[in-house]
């Protein structure tokens, strides 16, 4: 019997990255065992990216139907219907939150896989020991964890008798509320919001930061509330959630907000960033601070001999495209292929509201903290051919920002129709070093939005 506990890697966690890593060791020859306590790819597929992204495109072909009057006619009243968008993400994206294609897949490349909760219990001679609910594994050759975040609930007081809404709530709901307050501005509070306004609810966001996506340029931001004033929405910046209670049937609430404003809603969403559990992964059993935001690892993703971690709880970027690269590495790693370690100086990422934002690398204020000898220039979509034929919706700019000292982009900031597409060439550009002065000499097609990067770029020798 304890043959069948014995692998050579287990990996903890089957998000993306953690999917993918099982998969690969297995097809590669070794013996690996995937544990997950939920469902086999993690958040992504069945409560983050891609249900999220449905609702996007639904949101977004409402948003250009009612743009049509404007530049090409009548196309009569535009009725959203919700049920639409939740029908297609329980039938085509989640299967109704059954990962069996998941698991078959798993399996199928030579994997076990176990539905339980896994915990690192601690390293022996014979390897690493795992409980998986309460029986012990052992992983001869280490333990894998990607085992992700889960949302962090602010310390607002009475919000734990609140019927609140994460994003799994609002993933799976049949029905929207008529009004909704979401705690939060930044990247699911505001692809969120945005849909929720253009479906006909009537939304408040309220972020503590000075400005919604806080963490990208100012002028992102700037830009979304901008594009959510226009959608309706009611954008409340540098004010926090102080107090919350239900306020009558349902999840209705009442929000107090530290200027004393007070709000009421049918529903709240909770969007206010997310937690790393340490301990109830046993990770505190091999050396990482119980309370720690983030789980330290090195250039190959270890956390220390014969155990990795990757994706979200590592803290480089809470992407699926992060939790890929890392298990990449981490594959490498293991099987002792070599090439090259992770490295973290032009992490892309794309926030899919309308204008979408696109960002790679640093921003402006970063690469002034970084280096001695900063330019940064931006191009505004309206000032481009493309930009200003676009119209209604066609809002948005390029930001590049340079090491003038090297001749290099350290970051760029893409925002606009189709700023995560943009943002392809400017993330090239910032992970491949490309000289900007070759980048300003090539020409660019005609009358493309990307046709902006090279404006941006020829405004850098006269800027500071
Ligand atoms: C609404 C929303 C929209 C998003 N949109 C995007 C987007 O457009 N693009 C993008 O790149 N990213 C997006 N993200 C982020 C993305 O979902 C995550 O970065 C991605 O899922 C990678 O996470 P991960 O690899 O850390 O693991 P996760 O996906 O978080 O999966 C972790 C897995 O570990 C399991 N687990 C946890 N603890 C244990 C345990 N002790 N034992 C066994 N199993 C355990 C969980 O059940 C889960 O299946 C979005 C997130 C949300 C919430
Ligand atoms: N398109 C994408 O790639 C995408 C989409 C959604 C989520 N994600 C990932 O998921 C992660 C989590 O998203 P998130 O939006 O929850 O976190 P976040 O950290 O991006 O934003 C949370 C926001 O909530 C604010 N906040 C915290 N406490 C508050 C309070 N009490 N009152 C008001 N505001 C408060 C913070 O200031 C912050 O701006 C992101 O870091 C992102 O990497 C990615």
């Amino acid at each position: 019997m304890s043959n069948e506990r014995t692998a050579d890697v287990i990996v903890i966690g089957l998000g993306p990255g953690g999917e993918d890593v099982a998969g690969r060791l297995a097809e590669a020859g070794l013996d690996v065992v995937g544990v997950d306590e939920r469902l086999v790819g993690g958040e992504c597929p069945y409560w983050g990216c891609i249900p999220s992204k449905m609702m996007i495109r639904a949101a977004g072909l409402l948003a250009e139907a009612r743009r049509v009057p404007k530049l090409a006619g009548e196309i009569g009243y535009v009725d959203p219907r919700w049920e639409l968008v939740a029908d297609r993400i329980r039938d085509e994206a989640t299967d109704d939150w059954d990962d069996q294609v998941a698991v078959d897949r798993l399996t199928g490349k030579g994997a076990r896989f176990v539905r339980g909760h896994g915990s690192i219990e601690g390293r022996t001679e014979d390897g690493v020991q795992v409980s998986i609910d309460g029986e012990s594994w052992t992983a001869t050759k280490g333990v894998v964890v990607n085992t992700g975040t889960t949302p962090a609930i602010p310390p607002v007081e009475g919000i734990g008798d609140v019927d609140y809404w994460t994003n799994h709530g609002f993933v799976q709901a049949r029905e929207l509320p008529d009004s909704l307050i979401v705690l939060g501005g930044g990247a699911i509070g505001c692809e969120l919001s945005q849909v929720a306004a253009r479906f006909g609810v009537q939304v408040t966001v309220v972020e503590k930061a000075p400005r919604l996506l806080a963490l990208e340029d100012p002028r992102a931001g700037e830009l979304v509330a901008t594009a959510f004033a226009e959608d309706g929405i009611d954008v409340r910046v540098g004010v926090g959630a102080t107090h919350a209670e239900p306020h009558g049937a349902g999840g209705a609430v009442k929000v107090r907000l530290d200027d004393g404003t007070e709000l009421t809603a049918d529903r709240l969403l909770v969007a206010s960033g997310r937690a790393v559990n340490v301990h109830a992964v046993g990770l505190d059993t091999v050396g990482i601070d119980p309370d720690a935001r983030t789980v330290p690892v090195d250039e190959w993703c270890r956390v220390t001999d014969r155990v990795w971690a990757l994706g979200d709880i590592v803290g480089h970027g809470a992407f699926t495209h992060m939790s890929m690269y890392e298990a990449d590495v981490v594959v490498r790693d293991v099987l002792g292929q070599g090439g090259a370690p992770a490295r973290y100086d032009a992490v892309p990422r794309v926030t899919f509201t309308d204008p979408e934002v696109g960002a790679v690398g640093l921003t402006e204020r970063a690469a002034r903290e970084q280096f001695a000898n900063v330019r940064v220039a931006t191009v505004d979509l309206g000032d481009t051919t493309r930009g200003w034929i676009h119209g209604p919706g066609g809002a948005g700019f390029i930001t590049v920002v340079e090491d003038a000292d090297r001749g290099v982009l350290v970051g760029a900031t893409s925002a606009g129709p189709t700023g995560g597409e943009v943002l392809g060439f400017l993330a090239l550009a910032v992970s491949a070093q490309v000289p900007v002065q070759s980048m300003i000499d090539m020409p660019y097609a005609y009358p493309t939005i990307h046709r902006g990067i090279q404006a941006a770029l020829q405004q850098l020798s006269s800027a500071s």
